[in-house]
């Protein structure tokens, strides 16, 4: 049974998954960019600056990656998926041997085009089966808030998602595991494009029918993609892949659709990053990222190639509605 838990990021998902964590019955430290959140952490039991009014249980934290990784049986990695790279590379000697690491992190690496797993399998050089990939519909603050939710614990070795699952159950948090890493991954990723053309279509003032149209057509180009590489296609049917979509592209609670909502009312990329405070919307940088990946496998992404054009082609929000809508006619499965 994994006992000690290191999370590594003390921003909103890390925090709330420390909470879970410890809410499961396990001994947990919280590693911190800043020392005075961590110092927060560990005096008030708060983390103000990233989930205002939640109390959290009793956890340690840290700001010194050595002392928060002595003695772990597992590390989950919870900054984001753009600089996991360098927050890794800097923790790769720290960490024990053998030990289990989950990734947080839901998008795809700009340059390299990699997963988070593959990431972290290529910087900490361990097998794909030492690491789990956690994801689902959680938004972070309503975890915190102990409100029911489920996720999926993917791990390409079964016995060790069953670690992850036992240690990361409790009553508010369900986690069911599987064995397809690639889907649980770019379901993860592709759900922040796609949120972010639903908050668009909201920004621009639409309706339900046309969220349940980007939704539903966002799951089968993501689909599309995941099935190329080699993805289970019943997990875009599951918790990291409609789950997900869908918690997100409806919540307000979300980061990317609230993001994609300001550009659809008008706001300018910059003005966007500015209101919401130095906060991740990792589908404003995997837009990118997958549509290139896409490209590569020669599969065709529509919602994903109008969002990178939108956030860093400039072009209006209005207009890719216009092409989106005006594409050349086909079946629905084609
Ligand atoms: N917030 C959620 O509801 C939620 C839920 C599921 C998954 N995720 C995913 O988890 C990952 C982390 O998200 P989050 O919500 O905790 O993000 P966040 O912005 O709230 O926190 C990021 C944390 O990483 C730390 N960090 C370390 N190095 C950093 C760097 N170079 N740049 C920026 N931050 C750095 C920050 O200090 C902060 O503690 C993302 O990939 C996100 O998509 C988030
Ligand atoms: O706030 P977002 O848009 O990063 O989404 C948070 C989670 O990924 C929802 O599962």
């Amino acid at each position: 049974m994994i006992e000690r838990i290191t999370v590594l990021g003390a921003g909103s998902w890390g925090t709330a998954f420390a909470k879970v964590l410890a809410d499961a019955g396990r001994e947990v430290t919280l590693w911190a960019r800043r020392e005075e959140v961590a110092e927060e952490i560990r005096t008030a039991r708060t983390n103000e600056s990233y989930l205002p009014g939640v109390t959290l249980p009793t956890l340690d934290a840290t700001a010194d990656p050595a002392r928060a990784l002595d003695g772990a049986q597992a590390v989950v990695l919870a900054v984001p998926s753009q600089s996991l790279r360098a927050n890794l590379t800097a923790w790769r000697d720290l960490l024990p041997a053998g030990v289990t690491l989950v990734s947080l992190a839901k998008g795809v690496e700009l340059g390299t085009l990699k997963r988070m797993s593959e990431v972290i399998t290529e910087i900490a050089g361990v097998p794909d089966g030492q690491v789990a990939v956690v994801s689902g519909p959680n938004l972070a603050r309503e975890i915190a808030q102990g409100q029911p939710a489920a996720a999926v614990v993917a791990c390409a070795d079964h016995e060790r998602a069953v670690a992850v699952q036992r240690a990361s159950f409790n009553s508010y948090f369900r986690p069911y595991t599987n064995t397809d890493v690639v889907g649980c991954e770019l379901g993860g990723a592709c759900k922040n494009v796609i949120a972010l053309s639903c908050g668009m279509a909201a920004g621009l003032g639409l309706g339900a029918n046309t969220m349940a149209t980007l939704i539903t057509r966002g799951l089968a180009e993501t689909a599309r993609l995941g099935v190329k590489l080699g993805a289970d296609p019943l997990t875009f049917a599951g918790l990291a892949g409609l789950g997900d979509l869908v918690a997100t592209c409806s919540s307000p609670l979300s980061r990317n659709r609230t993001f994609g909502e300001r550009l659809g009312r008008g706001e300018t990329l910059k003005q966007a990053q500015e209101a919401t405070g130095g906060q991740v919307a990792e589908g404003v940088k995997s837009c990118s990222s997958i549509r290139a990946l896409a490209d590569l496998h020669g599969v065709d992404m529509p919602i994903t190639d109008a969002m990178h054009r939108v956030c860093h082609e400039d072009v209006d929000p209005r207009k890719v509605g216009a092409e989106l809508l005006g594409r050349s006619q086909k079946h629905e499965w084609s």
